[in-house]
């Protein structure tokens, strides 16, 4: 990534994929070996677009032994860490064993570990401290239920699960942050935000993260949009300023549409 004009096209797009609590490690590597195989066979330029996936932790040993043996050009990274690196958390993952298998990121604050976890923003500010402690790029996912959308409250919504996450940052932290926006409405149920819903979010946690610290590091923050993404609908998405990838749920499950998605570019002129 270069820093020269602050622009869109200094960022490098990242598609992420996150498998949730699906493929065990056996079906992972089937997964990510059919992807590799599918991009290669695409001739795919992996210089342009950076291809992330999210497995259980369970599959993260074997992702890190094929990775690293067959030197794909993908990353990983874990779907939750604790706000600890070692001790009594019985359960718990420590930024420092993801860190160990070779993680490049890890995402905090999902909106099922929210909901479901009832994680707060108080302990997901430790989360993405504990990613920088353990030299992770914490993927921040931030954004609003129907019912707030509706209201017509959903940026001031989101602008505070961001403000409330980044917490005590430096300047070069937020430079490597990632932010996922994904209005949970959107998430599994084949309702997508439209192009410019999500660039109205990211735009204004663009502008947010500009005054909590300043221009030049919020210009380099990558912004992702997620919520039944697809191939169909990914090139409409990343055409927009702001949004500089996507979180992809239930379509990276599926190796070739997966695929589709990482090769955005090509769908770009049809979009
Ligand atoms: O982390 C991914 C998001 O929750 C989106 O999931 P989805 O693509 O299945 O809607």
């Amino acid at each position: 990534m270069t820093t020269s004009t602050n622009g869109k096209f200094d960022r490098k797009p990242l598609i992420a994929g996150n498998w949730k609590m699906n493929m065990d490690h056996v079906q992972g590597i089937t997964l990510l070996q059919k992807l590799a195989w599918t991009l290669s066979d695409a001739r795919h330029d992996y210089s342009r677009v950076e291809t992330a996936v999210f497995p259980p932790f369970t599959d993260l040993r074997g992702v890190q032994t094929l990775v690293q043996g067959d030197k794909l050009k993908l990353v990983y990274g874990g779907q939750d860490l604790s706000p600890e690196d070692e001790g009594a958390y019985t359960g718990d993952i420590s930024g420092a064993f993801l860190a160990k298998l070779g993680c490049a990121y890890v995402l905090v604050g999902h909106s099922e570990r929210r909901s479901i976890h009832g994680e707060t923003d108080e302990l997901l500010n430790r989360k993405v401290k504990a990613a920088y402690r353990n030299n992770l790029t914490p993927v921040l996912c931030a954004g609003e239920g129907l019912e707030i959308r509706q209201a017509g409250t959903h940026v001031d919504h989101t602008l505070n699960q961001v403000r409330a996450g980044t917490v005590g940052l430096t300047s070069e932290q937020v430079c490597e942050l990632v932010v996922a926006y994904e209005p949970v409405w959107a998430i599994g149920t084949g309702e997508v935000a439209g192009p410019q819903d999500a660039q109205e979010m990211c735009a204004a946690i663009r502008a947010e993260l500009g005054e909590l610290f300043d221009a030049d590091s919020a210009a380099k923050v990558r912004l992702l949009y997620g919520g039944s993404v697809k191939a169909a609908n990914v090139a409409a998405i990343l055409r927009e300023r702001d949004v500089d990838g996507v979180l992809v749920g239930g379509a990276s499950l599926d190796a070739a549409e997966f695929a589709n998605i990482v090769r955005f570019e090509k769908h770009l002129l049809t979009a």
